[in-house]
């Protein structure tokens, strides 16, 4: 079953990489041609573990050994341990011909070095996801004997209702700002115009991106991605777009990480104080995309109802798109309660490891994006990711959430004002800890905070 799921390519497209760097970017494009031509060579991965369901060892898998710092697996790859070979007699500067492709259909996959398929002793379910996500998501509880989260749908692709998002026809109102190719695609290859492909030509040094990477060095039109795709996109930024289908670069494009999905093992786990909560099974290096948001998008009514149902429960799912801007009616808000994947589990913290990002794909219509987590640091395996919620003490609050995409929700513990059993305490145990995770500011006392 998950053999059908598995990538037969390498996750980086090196073009990318070339361009940014000021390679020569047409005889780059030709190579690419010539090996598009050649004998289809493929790299076999294999897998051995406690999760075997999801072996690959298809001829046809192909690992990226530049991208696999400080992780296990990568894109395209559905084992837990991986053989990985480096074609050495291949002196090509590109990356893509550095890895060496070993056809062994009959050849017992021999593990380089395996990985803990989950940290928890009590193993619930070995994929939380059912096999929706491309890796399995185990799901374990030491802490009491509770059965795993209820779930109604795993999903990995946010539901808007009525607005069919990526549809080239379609006419909705919020879709008028439909995202065109990304600036640096081209639709033809320059050398040949009528060649029917697309590439990513090199940025031009643009003047006026004056946005700034990690570094603090000047963007100037990159891409928001680096060859071991992390985001260098700097944390002072809370959006970036990713090519999209008009782009034409085709899926192993380097600017699509987001919508790769998730590559990075992870388990759902029971805690003592918080409910459940996610954990990396790998170190994440800094700017790695690790998970997408998902839900369905609600109606402002359908909000305030659910809402209202969810706080009695003392738990939300309810993730506000259009915060800071709309603080007291968000009407854009995605659901997660029936509808979701394991990034509804994830915990907030006062000193998260995870921050969020507005990813534009379909279109740039702002409250439309799609909701991006990314390590802000680099992540040691088996540490809990969490993220800000951005629930001030105050709301709207004025400092720490200002570059925020959007918020959980707190809007209905902040209008019922009598009920102050609806506090709920952090517990996120970080030495700069707000205390509270949520309370109505008429309990808040000032000088509390200082
Ligand atoms: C999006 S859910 C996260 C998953 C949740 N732990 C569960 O079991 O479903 C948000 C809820 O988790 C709980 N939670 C999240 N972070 C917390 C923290 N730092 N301290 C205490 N409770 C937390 C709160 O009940 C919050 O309403």
């Amino acid at each position: 079953m998950w053999e059908g799921l598995v990538k037969p390519v390498a996750c980086l497209d090196h073009r990318h990489f070339n361009d940014v760097v000021d390679t020569k970017p047409q005889k780059e494009s030709k190579k690419r041609k010539r090996r598009k031509k050649g004998p289809s060579p493929a790299l076999v991965t294999g897998s051995n573990s406690k999760l075997g369901e999801r072996t690959s060892g298809g001829a046809d898998d192909v690992i990226d050994i530049e991208s696999s710092e400080g992780e296990y697996y990568p894109h395209g790859a559905t084992g837990q341990d991986q053989i990985l070979q480096r074609n050495t007699s291949n002196g090509s500067e590109s990356g893509v011909a550095r890895t060496k492709r070993v056809h062994t259909p009959d050849s017992q996959p021999k593990p380089l070095f395996s990985m803990p398929p989950y940290l928890g002793k009590n193993l619930l379910r070995p994929d939380f996801s059912g096999g929706v996500e491309p890796i399995p998501v185990p799901c374990t509880n030491d802490v009491d004997s509770d059965p795993p989260p209820y779930l109604k749908e795993y999903i990995t692709k946010s539901r808007y209702q009525g607005i069919p998002l990526g549809s080239n026809e379609c006419s909705h109102p919020l879709l008028l700002r439909q995202a065109k190719a990304c600036e640096g695609c081209v639709v033809h290859d320059p050398d040949d115009p009528s060649a029917p492909m697309s590439i990513h030509i090199p940025f031009e040094r643009r003047e006026d991106d004056f946005r700034e990477d990690w570094l603090k060095e000047r963007m100037y039109g990159r891409l928001p991605y680096d060859k071991y795709r992390r985001l260098v996109v700097g944390t002072d930024y809370n959006e970036l777009v990713e090519c999209n289908e008009r782009c034409g670069c085709g899926e192993h494009c380097i600017n699509k990480e987001m919508q790769k999905g998730l590559s990075t093992p992870i388990e759902l786990y029971k805690t003592v104080n918080k409910g459940w909560a996610v954990r990396t099974l790998v170190a994440i290096p800094r700017g790695r995309f690790v998970i997408e948001y998902v839900g369905e998008m609600l109606t402002q009514d359908q909000a305030q109802r659910y809402g209202s149902y969810y706080d009695a429960l003392k738990r939300s799912y309810l993730y506000d798109l259009d915060y800071p801007e709309s603080k007291k009616t968000p009407d854009f808000t995605l659901d997660g309660f029936y509808a979701s994947n394991v990034a509804r589990f994830i915990n907030h913290s006062c000193d998260p490891n995870l921050k969020i990002y507005r990813v534009y794909v379909e279109t740039t219509y702002k409250w439309l994006s799609h909701i991006g987590m990314y390590a802000m640091r680099d992540i040691e395996p088996g540490e809990e990711l969490s993220y800000d919620y951005n629930y001030g003490l105050h709301e709207p609050h004025d400092g720490h959430n200002l570059h925020a995409a959007g918020k959980l929700q707190a809007r209905n513990l902040e209008n019922d004002q009598e009920n102050t059993s609806k506090h709920i305490i952090c517990h996120c145990g970080a030495k700069n800890c707000r205390k509270w995770l949520w309370r109505p500011s008429h309990t808040v006392d000032d000088s509390e905070d200082d």
